[in-house]
């Protein structure tokens, strides 16, 4: 595909499908990727939003329409009231100065990533957003599939710690190679296993991102170290030695090592850890008083979202 499908269409522009008709008014840019390029966009019959993705290659973006629609018929045949059901909304062609232009349309998710979803919330709010990710890595491990290339960028968080998985361009079967990933949360990056996929290989990437999230500088200087040098141990003296990590030492340590039952046993885990004293503790050093109003409220609100996610 050229040039004619990367550069952003304007605001006020409709898209119309070939096929099915549908029609889509371009609102605003949402984000541009290695595969497609995003909107959002107005449905006209209903005015419903939806992101719409336009992809650049034909090929990639097949593939991650496949696997979205996999989902969704396992999804049904399950009678899953997951989110995957109303995710695909539809698939089109679009025609553009003579080209077809290959898109689907999805749910809009509303929210941040997960880096500016912590910068805003704090650290602590992790425990809340991996239990909700490490939920949707069981639902796609349950259904066969590996998620792949799990980043930061991948994973939108609401303003309750609720999380949406986006770009599916890097799942692939269970038992099949990953197709996509990126360095620093690729176990094989780290010669720590293969590229197989196998849902460990989703638990390792998982604990990177939690590692990079909260302590970037040393997996930085891991990272960057000649690659014969670079190791699994690398990470473990991370995850033994930096303070932000100690609530989920024991978890990561068995991430890294592949050494769950599967992904429910995981997420149950990872729950437990989430609900113990120690991921709870507060601060002790001497702290304004308005910060400690700040943090009070903080704590608040993810007690709230504690009690929404686990349900009590
Ligand atoms: N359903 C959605 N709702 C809201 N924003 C979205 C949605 N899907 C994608 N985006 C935005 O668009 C950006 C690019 O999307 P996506 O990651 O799917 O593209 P890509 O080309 O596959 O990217 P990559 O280079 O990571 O492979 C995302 O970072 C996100 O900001």
């Amino acid at each position: 595909m050229t040039t004619s499908s990367k550069s952003a269409l304007t605001q006020g522009t409709v898209v119309t499908g070939r096929w099915n008709g549908g029609r889509y008014m371009i609102q605003r840019l949402l984000g541009r990727g290695a595969n497609g390029v995003v909107y959002l966009v107005k449905q006209l019959d209903n005015a419903k939003l939806y992101a719409l993705k336009m992809g650049f290659d034909t090929v990639d973006i097949q593939s991650e329409i496949n696997v979205l629609k996999a989902l969704q018929r396992q999804g049904r045949r399950r009678g899953s009231a997951g989110r995957d059901l109303s995710y695909l909304v539809e698939v089109d062609d679009y025609s553009l100065q003579g080209r077809e232009i290959p898109f689907y349309v999805m749910r809009y998710v509303k929210g941040d990533p997960l880096r500016s979803f912590l910068a805003k919330r704090g650290g602590p709010w992790l425990s809340i957003a991996g239990l909700h990710l490490l939920r949707q890595l069981r639902q796609l491990h349950e259904n066969g599939w590996v998620f792949g290339d799990l980043k930061p960028e991948n994973v939108l968080v609401s303003p309750y710690g609720e999380v949406e998985l986006i770009d599916y361009g890097g799942v692939s079967a269970i038992g099949r190679s990953v197709k996509q990933f990126t360095e620093w949360y690729d176990r094989g990056f780290w010669g720590a296993g293969g590229r197989t996929a196998d849902p460990s290989y989703d638990w390792f990437s998982f604990t990177v991102v939690c590692i990079h999230l909260l302590a970037e500088e040393p997996l930085k200087r891991a990272a960057t170290q000649l690659p014969q040098m670079r190791s699994s141990s690398d990470l473990l003296a991370i995850i033994r030695s930096e303070p932000a990590l100690a609530p989920y030492r024991a978890w990561m340590e068995r991430a890294i090592a592949g050494k769950f039952g599967d992904t429910a046993e995981a997420c149950q885990l990872w729950k437990e850890l989430v609900t113990s004293p120690l991921s709870r503790r507060k601060p002790r050093q001497q702290t304004p008083r308005w910060m400690l109003g700040a943090f009070a409220l903080a704590l608040t609100l993810l007690g709230c979202a504690i009690y929404l996610t686990l349900g009590f």
